[in-house]
């Protein structure tokens, strides 16, 4: 390795890889991130995300520039072929749990740009486009080939860790030999991406499921004038030909003239369900679509690459600073699981809306339409898949799990002489401890907080004592007071490893990190 060398290589630089790559230079790790096309992909794929990726951006210092991207998030209706209401989703109310709304649309390539600006910065991040990865080898030390397609040229590199992040068609994963587990969902579907010109179109107020057997298809409204429409392509059907421009205004017809609206982007392809076997071979790591591909029917697909990128690259820049491996071992055993878990929510939904025996969808309608009725066919849009159960969280003495761990940490408004602050914007990177206000920390406990280099904070409702954080709701105090806890131990990435109802059980906390530590479970 040369001294210039980087210690990471990010392959791809699609919302999860340039993610990472700006996670990665803010933590102060030495990256390059490459991608093989010239600039960034200027079609819409991914349209919505959620507050926990917000979050990520706002660490990195993204926040505004993405959130100038973003759109209002509509509920959602899941209907009938006759039009029956048979499910909604509907927005939390504020105050929000982790200060941003609960989910957001947006328009990739702005977001994609956005997060290019933002890795400008870091000087330690290089970013390099029109670079191909052509050569993979010896994954323990990887020795990578790239091909600079304007030039032509062939350099190697030997950075200490690689990602892949290349996408469904990961060069990476093929080259490392990973298999994708099938976990049987396999339905080709048209995706239409239409820019409104007529404000008086009488379209849906909020996002549609049709759940129509005859053609079942969904209608989602991005930001600005962006609306979706997706159609499943049937059996008989060859996608090409439902692929042309007469044929998709035909399938618009319920909504739309072609003088309302302009034709952005179409394409058709199959909504998959699979994961990657492995998602760490040797030093080589995958995120993304290159080790997971899920369904669209939740919006998943961006959201759950980006929290990919969170999980793995304080586990990097930790293994980089300290020279210690074992936190690695932890991203497949805490990623893998949970990612497994969201495609099931979410195939379980799509079997639902991809119904197409017609004596099947009518017995679906008359079940969830009485559900309707009795007040269970609407759901909040909010803790909607389980928390992490494996790698680094705690548990109980008896082995069953520390409340709230595996969940990400509310981040409430805390407000002081500096005005209104997000929690993580008042506080450095790193462990956390939060104490609620009235329980006093042990000389003890602080003692060995400080050993760990976990930092201590009391947040409390108002100011009694000049060294307490002062919330602006009352979100953090109420979702410990939810589950009996005092206090919170929190990892980098704002995943709880978990909670304590006294000064006793915070410090034995403490020490559970401090093992898990030097000897991290990887199952
Ligand atoms: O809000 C919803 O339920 C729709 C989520 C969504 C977003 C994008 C594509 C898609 O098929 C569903």
């Amino acid at each position: 390795m040369t001294h210039d060398e980087a210690d990471v290589v990010v392959v791809g630089l699609g919302p999860v890889g340039i993610t990472l790559c700006n996670l990665l230079a803010a933590a102060g790790v030495r990256v390059e991130g490459i991608d093989a096309a010239d600039d960034v992909y200027a079609l819409p794929r991914a349209i919505g995300m959620d507050h926990e990726v917000m979050r990520i951006f706002q660490n990195i210092g993204a926040a505004e520039a993405v959130a100038a991207a973003t759109g209002h998030y509509r509920p959602s209706e899941y209907r009938s072929a006759d039009g029956t209401l048979l499910r909604r989703f509907d927005s939390p109310a504020e105050p929000y749990p982790l200060a941003w709304p609960p989910y957001l649309t947006f328009l990739q390539p702005d977001l994609e740009r956005a997060l290019r600006a933002n890795g400008k910065k870091f000087p330690h991040l290089t970013l390099r486009t029109a670079t191909e990865l052509v050569g993979l080898e010896n994954p323990d030390r990887p020795i990578l080939t790239l091909h600079d397609k304007a030039s032509g040229e062939r350099t190697r590199r030997a950075p200490r860790y690689v990602v892949g992040c290349d996408g469904a068609n990961s060069f990476t994963r093929r080259g490392l030999g990973v298999a994708l587990e099938d976990l049987d969902f396999d339905e080709p579907w048209l995706v239409v991406d239409m820019i409104l010109e007529d404000q008086l179109a009488p379209l849906p107020e909020t996002n549609v499921q049709f759940c129509d057997p005859a053609r079942p298809h969904t209608y989602v409204c991005g930001p600005d004038q962006l609306r979706r429409w997706e159609f499943m392509i049937l059996p008989y059907e060859d996608p090409a030909e439902v692929n042309r421009p007469e044929r998709i205004w035909q399938l618009l017809s319920p909504w739309l003239r072609p003088d309302q609206a302009r034709l952005w982007r179409s394409a058709t392809y199959n909504f998959h369900a699979l994961v990657a076997e492995q998602w760490r071979v040797g030093s080589v790591f995958l995120a993304g679509d290159a080790c997971h591909m899920t369904p669209p029917f939740l919006a998943q697909g961006m959201v759950q690459g980006i929290k990919d990128a969170a999980n793995l690259a304080w586990k990097l820049a930790h293994a980089i600073g300290s020279g210690s491996e074992h936190l690695l071992g932890t991203y497949q055993a805490e990623r893998r699981p949970f990612m497994r878990e969201v495609i099931d929510i979410t195939k379980r939904l799509g079997q639902f809306i991809c119904e197409r025996d017609p004596d099947k969808a009518h017995a679906r309608d008359a079940e969830m339409a009485a559900a309707m009725r009795t007040g269970q066919g609407v759901q909040i849009r909010q803790n909607l898949f389980p928390p992490i159960r494996h790698g680094l969280v705690a548990s109980n003495i008896d082995g069953s799990p520390s409340p709230r761990a595996g969940e990400p940490c509310p981040q409430p408004w805390i407000i002081g002489p500096f005005g209104r602050k997000r929690l993580d914007d008042a506080l450095p990177p790193g462990f956390q401890l939060l104490i609620a206000g009235d329980m006093d920390p042990s000389p003890t406990l602080l003692d060995k907080a400080r050993q760990v280099g976990i930092a201590v904070h009391r947040v409390a409702q108002e100011k009694s004592c000049p060294s307490l954080l002062v919330e602006e709701d009352r979100v953090l105090v109420d979702w410990l007071t939810a589950k009996g806890a005092r206090a919170a131990l929190v990892r980098p990435d704002h995943v709880v490893f978990g909670t304590a109802a006294d000064t006793r059980g915070t410090e034995q906390l403490v020490c559970q990190l401090q093992m898990m530590l030097v000897a991290a479970p990887d199952k």
